[in-house]
């Protein structure tokens, strides 16, 4: 499970992960919310979700547009476990972008 991921494999991954970008530090997502409130509130549904799967997503907040980044800290790297989180990060934003 704590596997690092090639950046092929992830490059796989991501093609049934749109909006998904990869670097070496990781795969990012941004989004725009309509408010400041409502990505503070987005943020905290990623936060309940990340404590359940123990696994925690890197965020920058800036006014309403947050940028979520999954990588596996104790792996270095993007590893499964990534995967998985940001497809239950796309579940979570949903319909609520701007
Ligand atoms: C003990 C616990 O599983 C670890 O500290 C977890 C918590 N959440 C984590 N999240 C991420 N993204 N990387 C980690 O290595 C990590 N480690």
């Amino acid at each position: 499970m704590a596997e690092v991921l090639t950046a092929e494999a992830v490059r796989d991954e991501l093609g049934g992960l749109a909006g998904w970008s990869q670097d070496p530090a990781g795969i990012t997502r941004t989004v725009e919310l309509a408010s400041f409130p409502e990505a503070i509130g987005l943020v905290d549904r990623v936060a309940a979700t990340a404590e359940e799967l123990d696994h925690h997503p890197d965020i920058d907040i800036r006014w309403r547009t947050v940028t979520f980044r999954c990588v596996t800290h104790s792996a270095g790297g993007v590893t499964r476990r990534d995967i998985e989180l940001a497809r239950r990060i796309d579940e979570i934003v949903g319909g609520t972008t701007r």
